[in-house]
């Protein structure tokens, strides 16, 4: 009998400083999601500039994971106005990931996008973003109070509408369900080829899919990392994407 083996995702890791010196590092709960939810074997990808050593490596892997992140995507990216000086940014992130997100759906690798992730994947697709989503007119704050404990940042804040016989809808089998809110920005403009798969209650598309993606490729804006296992919709999502990475490491 063939030995099935666990897929390998690749996480992408944040360029941040840790006292003088620069790491490169990914979240403990994006790792673990990818453990306990994914059933897959974590691999945190440096966030180098992207490169064919890079490209070649995706046919070593079977899913990828794009976490979020406090810094914001630079706005050039998505021809905004310059950032004012005191925003956190991460250059080496945005020049790490974007040009990699079409090469991933390309190359059939398996996606789930979170938050900076989910903002990442519109913009790769030529979408835009709003800078700060409590300024524009009608919309709701989608911050979270970082005054509070993190279980009380990271707990349930609002409603999503998951999209008619959307695939996130076949996902989590609900056309409701409550979601955590930690972001600033959010999607203005949604990027070419994008399908949105969940929208709040002011019109915020909150998760997206590749429309012709021949692999599994999903992005929300919230946190279905967080204690997956308290939020059956948060463990379905991580399911969902565990699944069609086995079926890619199946296959190669
Ligand atoms: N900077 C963006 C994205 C927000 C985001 O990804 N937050 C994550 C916080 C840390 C974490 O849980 O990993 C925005 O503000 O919209």
């Amino acid at each position: 009998m063939a030995i099935q083996r666990k897929p390998v995702v690749l996480v992408c890791a944040d360029r941040k400083m840790a006292g003088v010196h620069p790491f490169h590092m990914a979240g403990e709960k994006y790792i673990k999601a990818v453990v306990e939810g994914a059933g897959a074997i974590p691999l945190i990808l440096p966030a180098l500039a992207h490169s064919q050593d890079v490209i070649d490596l995706l046919d070593q892997v079977d899913g990828f994971l794009l976490t979020g992140g406090y810094a914001n995507i630079e706005p050039h990216h998505y021809g905004g106005p310059a950032a004012p000086s005191e925003e956190i940014i991460d250059p080496a992130r945005d020049s790490a990931t974007l040009p990699l997100i079409p090469e991933l759906v390309k190359r059939k690798i398996p996606l789930l996008g979170i938050c900076r992730g989910f903002q990442e994947i519109n913009v790769a697709f030529g979408g835009s973003i709003h800078y700060r989503v409590h300024q524009v007119e009608g919309m709701a704050d989608h911050r979270e109070d970082g005054e509070l404990t993190l279980d009380q940042q990271y707990a349930v804040a609002h409603p999503v509408t998951t999209t008619e016989a959307g695939r996130l809808r076949g996902i989590v089998g609900q056309t409701s369900i409550m979601v955590n809110s930690l972001h600033g920005q959010g999607i203005d403009r949604l990027g070419e080829g994008l399908l949105p798969e969940a929208t709040a209650d002011d019109g915020l598309i909150e998760a997206v899919s590749v429309k012709d993606a021949e692999a599994f490729t999903m992005a929300v804006q919230w946190h279905p990392e967080w204690k997956l296992q308290q939020h059956p919709q948060y463990l379905s999502l991580f399911e969902a994407f565990g699944n069609a990475c086995r079926e890619r490491a199946k296959s190669r």
